[in-house]
């Protein structure tokens, strides 16, 4: 890897940090004081519906876009001499492919593009899983292979970070499968990851730590078993018309809140005492406390309302 070669090597050195990170474009901001310090070897995915700011946020690690205050350092480069520099590099959704060569002559070419050795080739080509296809043309290749082969062309600068904008989208299971299997063995090795994703399950797997984005903002940040847990966690509905997020956050125990109309939901591990208190000391009422599963956290936590502002 090209990182000894570069001042990134001193000690402590985030892999990422993003620092009040906020992107508007026009009146939408996409995305809404995001402060993240990612360790070099990570996995993370960046988990959220449509909109939330996931492409925005990696646009801005990649350098294709500027944050419109806040800081972005990638191995504590500003991101596009990061890029330069070959310690990220990145697969993107779709395009960039040309169906009438193979998948090794692709490899070869991009590699020659960047003053690559042909052994590179070879190792790429292996470590996405590809060697079975190598002389197939692109356009015969599936999907999931495309993807691969997209992964092939990251990998040949050998970089410290790689980022996965949605890498699976549109693949059935086995392509999927196949893909993550290939980024997994590889991110063994002590790159960083960092993969953009709607799918719950996909993070859970193959992410040593899941960042839940929601409306440009970090709604949860931890192991996926921490997240877990705190998804696992129970709510307490109430109506109380005219109830402020001030008074909600108040409340003892609670750790997340949502107002929508004359409804409040208040989460918390300890939702009998947050029951107790709504109905001693404020005016809500008709209360119901449910549990949920982690697929209706996650709808929760990362849902957009149409009372969205
Ligand atoms: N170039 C742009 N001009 C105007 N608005 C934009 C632009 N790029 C993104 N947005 C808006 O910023 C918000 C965040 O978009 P972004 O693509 O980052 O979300 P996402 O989480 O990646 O969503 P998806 O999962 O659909 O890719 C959205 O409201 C989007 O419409």
């Amino acid at each position: 890897m090209t990182l000894t070669d570069t001042a990134a090597t001193a000690t402590g050195v985030a892999a990422v940090d993003l620092d009040g990170v906020v992107k508007r474009f026009g009146a939408v901001t996409a995305v809404d004081g995001i402060s993240l310090r990612i360790r070099p070897g990570e996995v993370v995915a960046l988990l959220g519906p449509n909109g939330a700011g996931k492409t925005t946020t990696v646009d801005m690690l990649l350098g294709l876009s500027q944050p419109s205050s806040g800081r972005v350092q990638v191995y504590g480069q500003r991101p596009h001499d990061a890029v330069a520099l070959g310690l990220v590099s990145a697969v993107m959704q779709t395009g960039g492919l040309l169906k009438d060569y193979t998948v090794e002559e692709t490899v070869r070419l991009t590699a020659v593009l960047f003053g690559k050795p042909a052994t590179a080739v070879g190792e790429a080509i292996e470590r996405a899983g590809l060697t079975d296809v190598a002389k197939r043309l692109v356009g015969k290749c599936s999907g999931g292979q495309q993807q691969r082969l997209r992964f092939a062309m990251a990998l040949l600068p050998d970089p410290e970070l790689l980022i996965l904008d949605e890498p699976t989208t549109g693949m059935d299971v086995a392509g999927r499968h196949e893909f993550w299997s290939a980024i997994r063995d590889d991110a063994r090795r002590g790159r960083t990851v960092i993969f953009a994703t709607h799918y719950l399950e996909e993070a859970d797997a193959y992410a040593d730590r899941v960042v839940f984005v929601r409306r440009g903002r970090i709604v949860a940040d931890g192991t996926s078993a921490e997240v877990k847990a705190l998804a696992a966690g129970r709510t307490v509905r109430a109506t109380w018309p005219g109830a402020t997020e001030a008074e909600l956050t108040a409340i003892a125990g609670v750790e997340r809140t949502e107002i929508r109309g004359d409804s409040v939901w208040l989460h918390g591990n300890d939702t009998d005492s947050i029951a107790r208190y709504l109905l001693t000391e404020t005016g809500a009422r008709d209360l119901e406390i449910t549990s949920r599963n982690l697929e209706d956290a996650f709808l929760a936590l990362t849902a957009d309302e149409e009372t969205a502002s």
